[in-house]
């Protein structure tokens, strides 16, 4: 994955000029997609990163999407939290537009994300790093917790509940107070994960979840994803190399090719499609086995 470049030149990252206005409440439940990618167009400098593309999840759904290095995979996720600012095009979450929203505004308001390289704090334990989850959810700093005292010490109860819980929903337990440093990469993967739906997120970008792991490592990833969308109810849009992994887990892949969409559907027709397997996965579907 091309991590995001903090220098590039304005319109297409980050989103620093415009004012970053304030998202409103919705006044009733959400009803359709919870997320919306609209005809959305990102470039840099001689590169279309992204081109014309589109998209929709709908709540509770597995999207994922897949395409050769390159293809703007990464570039979708960083214009879904915010990172960078597409040309054209619009990206909507529960109904709400999220182009000029910043990053932590985004995480604030329900999509969480694991990154490709793990992005946790090495010398801190499993529940340190996952305390760092709840970050948007504090509203006490460290003068108010002076000052109000009691309710920071509610606060930081209910925030360990929720930790207490990613913990057993994740079966981390036997690693809870050792340094993330020291753990096997699985499981280090595994809290990188924990950390994100610590946020208590309605959305979860997932990039690479199995990138690096063995088959068990992988088995095990998995059925922690397929138990996040089924019993917790939370959206996913996973990039993966992976294509078994896509293929079992997905309810729909969009499948991209030099930043334009080849193709959405169901796992069954991507599979047979003619310019899947001519863009992304080989001469023959059965060679299907990634592009990473
Ligand atoms: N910050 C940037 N500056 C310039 N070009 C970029 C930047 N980020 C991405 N690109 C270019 O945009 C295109 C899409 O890159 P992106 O990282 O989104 O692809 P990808 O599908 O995630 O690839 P991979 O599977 O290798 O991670 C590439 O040509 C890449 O070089």
């Amino acid at each position: 994955m091309t991590p995001p470049d903090p220098t590039s030149p304005d319109p297409t990252s980050p989103n620093q000029t415009s004012p970053d206005p304030t998202p409103s409440p919705p006044t009733r439940p959400h009803e359709g997609p919870v997320l919306e990618f609209d005809d959305v167009t990102l470039a840099f400098d001689g590169v279309t990163a992204i081109d014309g593309v589109s998209f929709h999840v709908d709540p509770g759904e597995l999207l994922a999407i897949i395409g050769p290095n390159g293809a703007g995979k990464t570039s979708i996720f960083n214009v879904l939290s915010g990172v960078y600012r597409p040309r054209s095009g619009s990206v909507r979450f529960e109904g709400r537009e999220l182009l000029g929203v910043r990053p932590h505004r985004i995480a604030a308001m329900g999509i969480a994300r694991t990154f490709q390289n793990i992005e946790l704090f090495a010398h801190l334990t499993v529940v340190e790093n996952l305390m760092l989850g709840r970050h948007h959810h504090m509203r006490y700093g460290a003068l108010s917790a002076f000052a109000w005292l009691g309710r920071a010490r509610r606060e930081e109860l209910a925030n360990r509940a929720v930790v207490e819980e990613v913990v057993d929903f994740l079966e981390l337990a036997p690693w809870r107070r050792m340094p993330v440093g020291l753990l096997p990469y699985g499981v280090r993967k595994r809290v990188e994960l924990g950390r994100a739906l610590a946020m208590e997120p309605r959305v979860l970008l997932l990039d690479e979840p199995v990138a690096g792991m063995n088959a068990e490592e992988t088995e095990d990833m998995a059925r922690f994803v397929l138990d996040v969308r089924e019993e917790l109810g939370i959206a996913i849009v996973m990039v993966e190399h992976d294509m078994g992994l896509v293929m079992d887990l997905a309810d729909r892949v969009l499948v991209l090719d030099f930043g334009r969409p080849v193709r959405t559907g169901t796992p069954a027709e991507v599979q047979r499609d003619p310019d899947v397997v001519r863009a992304y996965l080989g001469e023959s579907p059965r060679t299907a086995g990634g592009a990473g």
